[in-house]
């Protein structure tokens, strides 16, 4: 029997480089910093406070800014006696309505025993509900909400919130809010009430570029990993790569410590530039993976008939001969089909997702046409397809068919 064995050659704290690690330092944020304490100021004054918008994409700091200044400020203000501070924060992604929002704070604000059910209320009985809990706890709260975008344009309660004390629905109680997202379009789509008070002091966190991405992974690094485990130049490729996708520390940090791991399984005591460009591919392919399985009915039966030509090695292929595979598929899955455009409107979708790729040929006089191939390996691509309702016979036989083909 194979035994386990302690593996530390090259991690010393693998947690350091986690999602769920919060950092003592934050790196290369000093304006952004700067702004947020000035937006925060009132609290520690005894003022109402700020209410804050934070936007910029996913793995800027928002997060992680955020959740060390409010550390901050809460050491700090227990200076002061007259300020009473208390923080709650939630996350909205599930939550796409006010109503939502507002029972799931009620019910994190309540003793367990005590929760609403989350059906069922006028949505006004629900957001008196939550006054009343905002006025039991009293002093200055700030309401942490994020991914906010998810609550849509039913967003009555970014409107309430901050004018209950104005209309007498709060009177001990001094409520902030803090907004996070990284839909950009959210903020513009708002109504224009709402965005003049949730929009009140907002920040933007731009994309990090790629020596603010070293110095981060840098002091990571010297927490997470074993000294002299890291060959030259590995932060600097790591840091590169995430600048030129998508200035995410996420990413950066993800691709340092899958490079670890592969170095680790390997058997080596340091990461070399190559465990990171294995990373990179298989984060790729991840990533690539994740898409598909969110692909709508008929997405996935676009690229099922894709695979399906790819099984019989007949790809790359045009869009009428996936569209006559794709038409037997609706048949045998009992799904009306759609048009032949909007197949090819999927088939382009697949191609923005990185899952196919196309080639434009020439055809004289008739124009040009595309056609399509996997951008994918194929088991993947089958992998994926795996829950398509009602097709499993299908798949199976595709399976068959590729294994004669030499495809799979
Ligand atoms: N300036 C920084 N210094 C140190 N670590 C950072 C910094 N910025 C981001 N990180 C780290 O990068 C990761 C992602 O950051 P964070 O969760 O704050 O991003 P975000 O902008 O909130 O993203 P999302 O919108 O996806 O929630 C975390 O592990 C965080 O600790």
């Amino acid at each position: 029997m194979p035994r386990f064995e302690r593996k530390q050659n090259i991690f010393r704290n693998k947690d350091a480089l986690g999602e769920s690690y919060q950092p003592e330092t934050i790196e290369e944020r000093e304006e952004e910093i700067d702004q947020y304490m000035d937006a925060l100021q009132p609290v520690v004054d005894g003022w109402e406070p700020n209410n804050i918008f934070l936007y910029g994409n996913t793995g800027v700091g928002k997060t992680a800014v955020t959740d060390y200044l409010l550390d901050q400020l809460r050491e700090d203000v227990s200076d002061y006696e007259d300020v009473n501070l208390s923080v709650i924060s939630l996350n909205c992604k599930t939550l796409n309505s006010s109503y939502q929002v507002a029972v799931e704070l009620v019910n994190k604000l309540r003793p367990s025993g005590g929760e609403i059910s989350s059906t069922g209320y006028p949505q006004q009985a629900v957001f008196k509900k939550l006054y009343a809990e905002l006025e039991d706890i009293g002093g200055t709260i700030l309401l942490v909400l994020d991914e906010i975008d998810a609550i849509g344009d039913r967003d009555e309660l970014l409107y309430e919130l901050p004018r209950a004390r104005a209309n007498d629905n709060l009177d001990d109680a001094k409520v902030g809010l803090i907004g996070i997202s990284n839909d950009f379009k959210f903020r513009d789509q708002l109504d224009p009430r709402v965005q003049d008070t949730l929009c009140e002091r907002e920040l933007q966190f731009p994309p990090y570029d790629a020596p603010e991405l070293e110095n981060i992974l840098q002091s990571r690094a010297s927490i997470a990993i074993v000294d002299d485990a890291i060959k030259d130049g590995v932060l600097k490729f790591c840091a590169a790569l995430a600048a030129r996708d998508s200035g995410s520390a996420r990413q950066a940090l993800d691709l340092l410590r899958l490079a670890g791991e592969i170095a680790e399984n390997n058997d080596r005591d340091a990461i070399t530039e190559d465990h990171v460009e294995a990373a990179r591919s298989r984060l790729e392919q991840e990533r690539v993976e994740e898409g598909m399985r969110e692909l709508t009915t008929h997405g996935r039966l676009a690229l099922l008939a894709v695979v399906s030509k790819a099984a019989k090695a007949e790809t790359p292929c045009r869009t009428r001969d996936i569209y006559e595979e794709y038409l037997t598929l609706c048949e045998s899955s009992d799904t009306d089909s759609l048009a032949q455009r909007s197949v090819h409107n999927h088939l382009s979708d697949l191609r923005m997702l990185g899952i196919l790729s196309a080639n434009e040929n020439r055809s004289g006089s008739r124009g040009n046409y595309y056609s399509y191939e996997l951008d994918v390996p194929f088991s993947s691509a089958v992998e994926a397809m795996d829950d398509v309702l009602r097709l499993d016979e299908e798949i199976e036989t595709i399976r068959d068919i590729a294994t004669m083909n030499n495809r799979s």
